[in-house]
């Protein structure tokens, strides 16, 4: 096997995927960030979710907004919803792994706040029930997805936005909700500093 040309076929894959994405996605990429940020000004916060990858972009994400992306500024309210493994052990286990996030977009989300929800398939059945429990609290939905947004797709309402990776391969639709998540990071940024 060739394993040289089998690895720069993956670069080239992601290049292509990534190009492919840039002209349906930017968009409503530059919606996502204004949403985000209009959210952060007025005293809200993000919580971000999703399964196996898309569990460590929500973190990925939560720590650039508390720490820092490329510019030194304030702490940003984020918070995953992926790591508090009591929190998702008893959830799981009395009521249903289905219920993980939405218990604590219940618990945790207010109006105006935002659900960044990450799912490559738009899918997984405890993103769907986060969404229906953010829908119940009058949060923003920003939908990260890929292979035709799935029954995410078909649930968000028309002032959610929905960042669809136009591509059918988990790791490609993972690597672009990676680009995805910086350029939210640095669209926010931009908006808060003022930056050109
Ligand atoms: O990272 C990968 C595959 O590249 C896996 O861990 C993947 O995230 C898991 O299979 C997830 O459960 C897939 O969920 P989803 O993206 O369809 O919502
Ligand atoms: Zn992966």
């Amino acid at each position: 096997m060739d394993l040289i040309a089998r690895v720069a076929k993956h670069f080239e894959d992601s290049a292509q995927t990534k190009l492919n994405a840039v002209e349906m996605m930017a968009a409503p990429i530059a919606a996502a960030i204004e949403t985000m940020t209009n959210c952060l000004i007025n005293g809200g916060k993000v919580l971000a979710c999703g399964n196996g990858g898309s569990a460590g972009d929500a973190q990925h994400f939560a720590a650039e907004l508390i720490g820092r992306f490329e510019a030194e500024r304030q702490e940003l309210a984020a918070i995953a919803l992926t790591t508090d493994t009591s929190i998702i052990t008893a959830v799981a286990n009395d009521y249903s792994f289905s219920q993980i996030f939405a218990r604590q977009v219940r618990g945790l989300g207010h109006a105006g706040d935002v659900l960044l929800a990450i799912s490559t398939s738009g899918n997984s059945a405890n993103v769907i029930e986060a969404i229906k429990s953010a829908h119940e609290h009058d949060m923003h939905i920003i939908a990260l997805t890929g292979k035709g947004g799935g029954m995410i797709g078909e649930m968000l309402r028309d002032d959610d936005i929905h960042l669809c990776v136009p591509a059918d391969r988990t790791a490609r639709i993972q690597e672009t909700h990676l680009l995805v998540i910086h350029c939210l990071c640095d669209g926010i940024d931009a908006l808060l500093l003022g930056v050109e």
